[in-house]
């Protein structure tokens, strides 16, 4: 799966290997041909068998002597295979296999497509049997008519179902088939049923009036009548079916006739369903898909098999348990200090969740909302807790929630959160379980919709194993072919364990040796790397015509794709940075431009990023960081800023840590206690995953180069080339920024050109490098770059 790209654009890719049972042109001809004669063979051995067979059939069992002479005209072999295919087989039918054969012979020597010709065998298959019990229906004995066969399936259906029974069977086998493979319906078999009646009132009223027609003329008429009815329904049938595209709509009018009667007055309006034009692209594509299924991504690795639930851990105190006596206490309490505070309660209801319990409280009418918010701190003072989050008002809701931890904190664990239904049965792209509500349901997110995730807590409060939370998610739920993850740990400590799914997993740049990034350097090349696949996929869907990568996938997998186009079918990339304070502290803007293009950017073609840091503060967490990242989970931390940082309000300083957390996609804010997942569960899963065939790589990012080092853009004007000026005009006039066009025009070295467009890129002419892309060009015209230097 792995595949090696560059930044130079698309390398043709290996043509997709398909199964297929190819012969060359020599070996269909001798293969057809023989098929053809074949066929040949077994129609003339069968019609010489009824003359023939009943002489023949002492000769059987002395086949291998030479002196007894069989009379059939292909002589010994003749007699055998009518005596294998008739007598014993299927009876007259058998000349029905005769016809296959020879049909099968003429596609291969004509190439026509195999699944038609697998369609005739099954149809003429269902026949052959048909007619063998049909025919077996009518003969007392073992005959010829029925074959072994018929009878033997006559004599057992006739046991259990009679005389009655199988000969209705047989009707309703004959209806069946009638309806699927010629498309008969009830309405075509009563519109002929209706012509017929015509006809035959039409022949009634003649008859009276010239009673010398005889009636056998006009039954034989009649017969005719429902034949070519039926002829022309078939013949409709078999157009609709051989060429869908050409169906239109179209009104049927019965044109009324004569002597019509008040049934038949009303004219009919028929109108039948468009079926979609197909384009060229789909007919090979939906061939493709008849031949050989739909694409299958998890291919490679088929055997494949998701890490079972018993690798993780069930605890003992997972169940919750109402405390009658808390619970009690603390509702006098609330009671207690509200009316300290003159609010007066109407009534008070409890929601007991994992940690905490969420007391909801009506006041008395009158009594201001933001006079209870401003008593929080009392309140919690007085509940003496630490952790009560007031809620005031309960979006959606009329009341007032107040949150209070329990006193015996329940573990939510990874197994009840991925056992449960809400997740098993998710129909999410990248679906995870976070852990469970307030309420106690599991709260499953999908990271594709977010598109991306920032996380944040002080140390020691849950980052970790929340992070663990959403690797074993997807891991429980996605196939290696479908989900890719960068990883990237300064800590170095806390992702190593999935270096074992390295070959499965992860994605890495070509030249690393490691697939989990602790370097910052590296993390750098990674971050442009991958702005570089992020404009390749998005070329990708461009040419492909798709707004998202779902769409792509889709389409690729009904093969409407072509792989020597460059097309692939495209994993989901999850970049995981754990403790992103220490890499924008190092890297600053190296790091911030290429994660802010990525959030702006990556959410059609599955990129995801998911950062998370100790450090909450304004400098970490910029403007344009948070812009882009909608979704956000704040552990506990330590400061109302600190929470203000993460989640544009307070909150994440009242909660108690250990998992407790407060989830927001842009709106409402939601507490859930995070699943439990612990390290040895983790290793055991990737211990799991590791221990099975894995691909030959980790899935390869596009090679990044480096900017050549030493640029620096404060460039003096004095200091500037002396073909400066020309080099400006040619990038403006070609509105291309790119130092390969210098080096053409102006016939320079590579080394010369590079330092002219740094210097046109300080001077404000080009703009930043762009990856793979030429830079843009800032000056419109050769007027505005007149002034711009003018200006200067
Ligand atoms: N969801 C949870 N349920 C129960 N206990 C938890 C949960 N999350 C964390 N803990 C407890 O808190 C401890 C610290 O968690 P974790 O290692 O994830 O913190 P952290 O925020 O990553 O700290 P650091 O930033 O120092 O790595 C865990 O060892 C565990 O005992």
């Amino acid at each position: 799966m792995a595949k090696k790209k560059t930044n130079t654009k698309k390398t043709p890719k290996k043509k997709l290997k398909l199964p297929s049972f190819n012969l060359s042109s020599q070996q269909k001809l001798v293969f057809g041909s023989f098929l053809i004669i074949f066929g040949v063979v077994l129609c003339i051995a069968f019609v010489s068998f009824f003359f023939t067979g009943e002489i023949d059939q002492s000769t059987l069992s002395n086949f291998s002597s030479r002196e007894v002479k069989t009379q059939n005209w292909l002589r010994k072999s003749g007699a055998w295979l009518s005596d294998f295919f008739i007598q014993r087989g299927f009876g007259v039918a058998s000349f029905i296999f005769a016809g296959l054969v020879f049909l099968s012979g003429i596609y291969v020597l004509m190439n026509l497509p195999k699944s038609r010709l697998r369609k005739h065998w099954f149809w003429g298959t269902l026949i052959v049997i048909w007619l063998s019990v049909f025919f077996g229906f009518f003969s007392q004995t073992n005959d010829i008519l029925g074959g072994t066969v018929g009878f033997e399936i006559n004599s057992l259906l006739q046991d259990y179902l009679g005389k009655v029974g199988t000969s209705l069977l047989l009707l309703f086998g004959l209806i069946t088939y009638l309806a699927i493979r010629f498309g008969v319906t009830f309405e075509s078999i009563s519109k002929l049923f209706k012509s017929a009646k015509k006809d035959i009132k039409h022949e009634l009223s003649d008859l009276k009036e010239d009673t010398y027609v005889a009636v056998d003329n006009a039954l034989s008429d009649e017969a005719e009548a429902i034949k070519t009815a039926f002829e022309i329904q078939l013949e409709e049938n078999k157009k609709k079916q051989s060429n869908p595209a050409k169906e239109n709509i179209s009104i049927e009018v019965d044109t009324p006739s004569e002597e019509n009667n008040d049934e038949e007055s009303g004219i009919e309006i028929k109108v039948e369903q468009i079926a979609e034009e197909l384009s060229e692209t789909d007919n090979l594509a939906n061939k493709l898909v008849e031949d050989f299924g739909q694409f299958d991504p998890t291919l490679e690795l088929g055997k494949y098999q998701f890490p079972p639930l018993e690798l993780l851990k069930k605890y003992d105190t997972e169940s919750i348990t109402i405390n009658q006596e808390e619970l009690e206490e603390n509702k006098n309490r609330i009671v207690e200090t509200l009316s300290n505070y003159k609010i007066g309660i109407a009534s008070i209801k409890a929601t007991i969740g994992p940690t905490v319990t969420l007391y909801e409280i009506v006041p008395d009418a009158g009594i201001r909302i933001s006079k209870i918010k401003n008593l929080e701190d009392d309140i919690a003072l007085s509940l003496s807790a630490l952790g009560i989050r007031i809620i005031a008002p309960i979006p959606g809701k009329g009341t007032i929630g107040i949150e209070v931890p329990n006193k015996n904190a329940t573990i939510v664990s990874m197994h009840s959160a991925i056992s449960s239904k809400k997740f098993q049965g998710s129909k999410m792209q990248l679906p995870i379980a976070l852990g469970k509500t307030i309420s106690n349901e599991t709260f499953v997110v999908d990271l594709a919709k977010m598109p991306h995730l920032l996380m944040a807590g002080a140390t020691g409060q849950g980052k970790s194993v929340g992070l663990n939370a959403v690797l074993t998610s997807l891991l429980y739920k996605k196939h290696p072919a479908e989900v890719k993850f960068i990883l990237v740990d300064p800590k170095k400590v806390e992702l190593t364990l999935y270096n074992k799914i390295e070959r499965h997993y992860l994605a890495k740049l070509p030249d690393s040796e490691e697939a989990i990034i602790t370097d910052n350097t590296k993390v750098i090349n990674t971050l442009n790397s991958l702005c570089i696949e992020m404009d390749n996929r998005y070329e990708l869907l461009k040419n492909a015509m798709c707004r998202n990568i779902s769409e792509y996938n889709a389409k690729f997998k009904a093969r409407k794709l072509n792989p020597n186009e460059g097309h692939q079918f495209l994993p989901y990339i999850v970049l995981v940075v754990d403790e992103f304070a220490d890499l924008i502290m190092t890297a600053g803007k190296e790091v911030e431009t290429p994660i802010a293009r990525l959030a702006q950017l990556a959410r059609a073609i599955g990129i995801h990023l998911i950062i998370a840091t100790q450090r909450p503060s304004v400098n970490v967490i910029t403007g344009i960081i948070k812009a882009n990242f909608p979704a956000r989970i704040a552990f506990r931390v330590t400061s109302k800023i600190d929470s203000r940082t993460i989640l544009d309000g307070s909150g994440a300083d009242q909660l108690i840590g250990r998992g407790d957390m407060l989830f927001t996609q842009g709106n409402d804010m939601i507490r859930i206690q995070c699943a439990f997942v612990d390290t040895p569960e983790v290793e055991k899963i990737t211990d799991y995953i590791g221990a099975q065939k894995a691909y030959p790589d980790a899935y390869l990012l596009p090679e990044y180069v480096g900017e050549e080092s030493g640029t620096s853009l404060d460039i003096d004007i004095e200091d500037r080339d002396s073909l400066f000026k020309e080099a400006a005009i040619v990038i403006v006039t070609a509105q291309q920024g790119s130092a390969s066009l210098l080096q053409r025009k102006l016939k320079l070295g590579y080394n010369r050109a590079g330092r002219l467009i740094d210097q046109l890129e300080a001077a404000g002419i080009v703009g930043p490098f762009e990856g793979s892309k030429a830079r843009q060009v800032l000056i419109p015209d050769l007027t505005a770059l007149d002034a711009h230097l003018e200006n200067e």
